[in-house]
């Protein structure tokens, strides 16, 4: 939708910043690419620890279908802001797709992927994540975002054969969408709340789904895929090929988010902080990368529609935060980043 755009026309990225590395002819780690322990980059004891899949953690599986799924999820919800859901009802092919689509749009060369950069204030398109305005250090990634329909853009990247990826990926984005759908209702009925005390109803959402490659890295220990963030919206759903996804959470530090196959990986995002007056709080997280693997991941973003109100459930009599439409929050998230939720506190 071309709405999801606008938010970011005030804010418009650097075109040297949007523009990735060629990783394909990179042997080394360049400056520009290493991050520091001031930067906030890992010390060499989280970096082992990863390396060890010493988790710490035991993150939450749900079972979609467990009798008791709306409490297992509102537990969930409240300890860790991260959980796996299985016995979701997609099948693999609709994973293994979109991930070799995804595979096959950034194994082209650097100057057709060019084609489809992202513009200044723009969302969709090809480029190093939006976040990277906030930090001097690149990060070992590319991404290409799909906002609405990815046809313009795949005209680009293939002018002959872009019909394809444009199947596939609509037929993800329904499919997550349906499934979003379903898992915002059971984390609302784990509040005790019902869709009628939205103010916004569950079928219309923006459809955005985000295209993640980090590339193998010559030397792992001194970059980021992506830097610790939380995601701007209600929850999202996540694909990834490879282990690199870490949380964190108060009291336990970083812990690993090992893929589990047929799984996904559900992350509550800002939107839903707001929606549950704090209760479930949006996760911080962050991707490291590897020396071997070319990491892929899927993440679809969920979100009410852009115009729509959001503000803490009738149910919280004394919201922390205040009401804004969802694209004020992310016209703030642009200016503001982490910031953003802090600026709408009561
Ligand atoms: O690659 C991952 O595991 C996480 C991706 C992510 O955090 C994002 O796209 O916002
Ligand atoms: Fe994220």
């Amino acid at each position: 939708m071309a709405s999801l755009s606008r938010p970011f026309e005030e804010t418009p990225m650097h075109i040297k910043k949007i523009i990735p590395l060629d990783f394909e002819s990179t042997k080394v780690v360049p400056e520009s690419h290493v991050w520091q322990e001031t930067d906030g980059f890992p010390s060499n004891c989280d970096i082992l620890q990863f390396d060890e899949e010493n988790s710490k953690s035991s993150i939450p599986v749900i079972d979609l279908m467990a009798p008791n799924v709306v409490e297992l999820i509102g537990h969930a919800c409240e300890t860790w802001g991260t959980f796996h859901i299985i016995n979701h009802g997609i099948p693999s092919s609709f994973v293994e797709d979109v991930e070799s689509q995804a595979r096959r749009l950034f194994a082209l060369p650097i100057e057709q992927k060019l084609k489809a950069l992202r513009t200044a204030g723009g969302s969709a398109g090809y480029g190093a994540p939006r976040m990277s305005k906030f930090f001097t250090q690149r990060l070992w990634h590319e991404g290409f975002t799909v906002v609405g329909s990815a046809v313009d853009h795949a005209k680009e990247l293939w002018p002959h054969d872009h019909q394809a990826f444009c199947d596939v990926v609509e037929n993800y984005q329904n499919k997550m969408k349906e499934l979003a759908g379903q898992i915002l209702l059971l984390i609302l009925k784990s509040l005790d709340v019902s869709e009628e005390d939205l103010s916004w109803k569950l079928p219309m959402s923006e459809d955005i789904l985000q295209l993640n490659s980090f590339p193998a890295c010559p030397h792992p220990e001194s970059t980021f895929g992506l830097a610790p963030h939380t995601d701007s919206m209600l929850l999202t759903i996540l694909h990834q090929s490879d282990k690199g996804l870490q949380i964190f959470r108060d009291g336990f530090g970083w812990a690993t988010v090992p893929p589990i196959p047929g799984a996904f990986v559900v992350n509550l995002g800002n939107i839903m902080d707001i929606l549950s007056n704090g209760k479930f709080a949006r996760v911080l997280h962050r991707v490291l990368v590897n020396q071997s693997k070319h990491r892929i991941s899927v993440a679809y973003f969920y979100s009410p529609p852009i115009e729509s109100q959001v503000a803490p459930l009738a149910k919280f009599k004394s919201p922390i935060y205040r009401s804004l439409t969802v694209k004020e929050f992310l016209q703030m998230r642009a200016k503001h980043l982490e910031d953003a939720i802090s600026v709408i506190r009561i």
